[in-house]
């Protein structure tokens, strides 16, 4: 566990894992990598960046978790105080500020960053004059990744607000914890549907408002024998849950995304954007979500593993698109250090570059195995 500074790459690391004998195995790894852009973004799994998306400052980028404030969508009310913003807020697209290291100790490791109206592009700023601070805490366990977003008003009225993780995983999954749950159906002119089917498995073009979804807590299934891998999703202080996969004929209509990626991904997205919420002035908001990685106990021991070769976690994760960053990450310790960089890795003190592209990888902790 810790936080390095790279000449001018930052990264967090919590590469310990958890491991016991026939469960499954896998270690989350962030790397917080001074990109040069003017974004901020946060990406978790095993595919970072879909292939296509813009890393140029003038889209936000397509994978991750970009983070969607003060607006979900387009304002459907001409009249509400957000109408003029794109889609999807102005946070993704703005430049956000390193705020440095929260903890670093063997339990956990997070570090905070930083956005206020101050650092909003003029354009947005105009249609959207709030005074604001957003602080979004990234922190790794063994087994967890969470993010927590505050939001103040530093004004003098009230504001209000929409706010959504949209998070991208990049495997095929089923969601477990969404049945009786009433949805807006964006591909049926939002229809109000009740959700009555235990898992939701995406095989269609899929955009989905969950509504006041009273559990907090999902599975994100892997579809692994046994469970091994799976993740679960606890939501915090967020109301609502968008389900979103492009499909085939979204996908080919954007330019970002690739033709055949919808095949391997979809987003869940805690949120809250059925209502807004309204901040007076002064005050904090907070929300969040916690990623947990997390193994049903397999009846597949270590040995078996071995013996077979390839642990079925670990197949989900070697695709094409994913090989090489899986390859760069599961080096052993010596060989990821080599591939980040000869330079003595430093405690991160002193100046810290403004401008930060973040990449989180969860994969397998493959040298567990082998
Ligand atoms: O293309 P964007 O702006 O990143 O949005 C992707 C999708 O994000 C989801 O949250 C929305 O429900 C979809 O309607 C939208 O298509």
């Amino acid at each position: 566990m810790t936080i390095k500074d790279y000449e001018g790459k930052v990264s967090l690391e919590h590469s310990s894992g958890s491991s016991t004998e026939g469960t499954s195995v896998l270690f989350i790894y962030l790397s917080l990598i001074r990109y040069g852009l003017e974004l901020l973004e946060l990406l978790v799994n095993s595919l970072p960046i879909r292939e296509k998306s813009k890393l140029d400052g003038t889209k936000a980028i397509r994978g991750g978790i970009p983070l969607i404030f003060p607006q979900f969508a387009k304002a459907s009310e001409p009249s509400a105080e957000t109408a003029n913003l794109p889609q999807h807020g102005i946070a993704r697209v703005s430049t956000w500020k390193f705020l440095g290291a929260v903890t670093d100790n063997e339990e956990e490791v997070s570090a905070r960053f930083g956005l206020t109206d101050a650092q909003v592009p003029e354009n947005f700023h105009k249609e959207w004059p709030k005074k604001f601070e957003l602080i979004f805490t990234v922190t790794l366990t063994a087994n967890t990744l969470k993010n927590t977003l505050e939001v103040r008003n530093n004004g003098t009225e009230p504001f209000e607000f929409n706010a959504l993780l949209h998070t991208y995983y990049s495997v095929p999954i089923s969601i477990k914890g969404l049945n009786e749950v009433t949805y807006l159906d964006k591909v049926n002119n939002f229809a109000r549907i009740r959700d009555v089917k235990d898992s939701i498995t995406i095989d269609q073009e899929t955009d989905r408002i969950y509504m006041d979804v009273p559990k907090d807590e999902f599975i994100i299934d892997l579809g692994q024998p046994d469970g091994v891998g799976n993740f679960t999703l606890k939501k915090l202080n967020l109301k609502d849950t968008v389900v979103w996969n492009p499909w085939i004929k979204k996908a080919l209509e954007m330019s970002d995304f690739g033709d055949d990626e919808y095949k391997k991904m979809v987003c869940v997205e805690p949120g809250t954007v059925t209502e807004y919420v309204k901040l007076e002035a002064g005050k904090t908001w907070e929300c969040g979500q916690i990623i947990k990685v997390f193994a049903l106990k397999s009846k597949l021991t270590k040995r078996d593993l071995t013996r077979k070769g390839t642990p079925k976690n670990k197949q989900m994760f070697l695709t094409k698109d994913s090989r090489k960053s899986k390859s760069m990450l599961l080096k052993r310790e010596p060989a990821r250090k080599r591939q980040l960089g000869t330079e003595a890795q430093k405690p991160l003190v002193g100046d810290i570059p403004k401008e930060y592209f973040l990449v989180i990888t969860i994969t397998t902790r493959e040298e567990m195995f082998f």
